[in-house]
């Protein structure tokens, strides 16, 4: 039964719950458009072939965004927030990469995230969903708890600058010779990463992460390392909500700079579907369900956006 959710459904719960703006996003509406580069290390060739990690600097469009298809979402919102990245290589191949910045996501399988999706729905009688079914959906779905918990304990940050993005699903790895790894990947920030006060949640403006991205970039570039944890058998695999165990290996394996940041209307990165199973060859998918279940998900968002809809 958990498979028999249809992406249909759920981009019909996405659009009954935050209302439709036509033209744009189901989902992540919100956001702000970025440029740049990344730069890989050879070294990382050892577990992957991808020209990601050639050593020659790789351009790249970025998005940093807020879930929901609200428009007016405050940036105060406990909520996680987004880093996608399409990774343009030599000869017209892409990479996409479309994280959030929690470790785990709150959905093993889409009947989950539909039924959250249904839940946060306002109630017309407060214009705030009904904590009633928020509850009984938090105790129906364990799987929710573990990136509950996170955004429970970790306050929004102050800037996009300031937040560690994670990859979430298991990825493979795959060399020269066709030997895979699985790994996990995230996205580190050179600036340090910082929550906003409690104080600071109640007082500051409903809008200042797209002004301070773009006041950020003017300063100087914008960077963030690659880090990635090497899997070893057994850690899971397909699942998204489970952490891996802790001191994996990690490795660095390249640095993203952005340059550039604007806001999404008529930039780079408002057309782009940033749908993770967009790879290239030398990485490759895990059979995650929610990973699998994403892409046929962003190209009806998308179909229907470009459609005006
Ligand atoms: C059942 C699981 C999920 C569903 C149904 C879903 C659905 C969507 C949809 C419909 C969009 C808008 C696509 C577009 O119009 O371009 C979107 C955007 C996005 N999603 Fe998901 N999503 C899921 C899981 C995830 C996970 C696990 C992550 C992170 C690891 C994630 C991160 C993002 C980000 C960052 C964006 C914004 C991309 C951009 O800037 O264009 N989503 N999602």
């Amino acid at each position: 039964a958990q498979d028999e959710v249809t992406p249909e459904q759920v981009v019909s719960a996405l659009e009954d719950t935050f209302g439709v703006t036509p033209g744009e996003r189901r989902n992540h509406i919100k956001g702000t458009c970025a440029t740049g580069e990344f730069v890989g290390l050879p070294a990382a060739a050892s577990w992957s072939r991808s020209a990601l990690f050639s050593g020659q600097p790789v351009p790249v469009v970025a998005r940093l965004s807020l879930p929901g298809g609200n428009p007016k979402a405050p940036d105060t919102a406990k909520s996680p927030r987004g880093m996608a990245l399409e990774f343009r290589l030599p000869g017209g191949a892409l990479q996409h990469m479309t994280m959030l910045n929690t470790p785990v996501f709150g959905a093993a399988h889409p009947k989950t995230f539909l039924d959250q999706i249904v839940a946060l729905k306002p109630d017309p009688a407060t214009g705030k969903p009904d904590p009633a079914k928020l509850e009984a959906f938090k105790a129906s779905h364990p799987d929710s708890q573990a990136q509950a918990q996170f955004l429970g304990e970790h306050n929004p940050p102050p800037s996009f600058a300031n937040s560690s993005y994670f990859g979430i699903h298991t990825f493979k790895f795959v060399d020269a010779t066709g030997k895979a790894t699985l790994v996990r990947w995230r996205f580190v920030p050179e600036d340090g990463e910082k929550q906003l006060s409690d104080e600071e949640l109640k007082s500051l403006p409903a809008n200042f992460l797209e002004e301070r991205l773009i006041e950020r970039t003017t300063r100087g570039p914008l960077r963030w390392d690659m880090l990635v944890s090497i899997g070893q058998p057994g850690d899971p695999e397909n699942d998204p909500t489970q952490a891996w165990p802790e001191h994996r290996e990690q490795v660095k394996v390249g640095t993203l700079t952005l340059t550039a940041a604007m806001p999404q209307k008529g930039a780079a990165c408002e057309k782009i579907n940033f749908d993770p199973l967009v790879m290239a060859a030398g990485i490759a998918p895990t059979d995650d369900p929610i990973l699998r279940f994403r892409s046929p998900s962003y190209a009806l968002s998308f179909a229907k956006r470009l459609s005006g809809q």
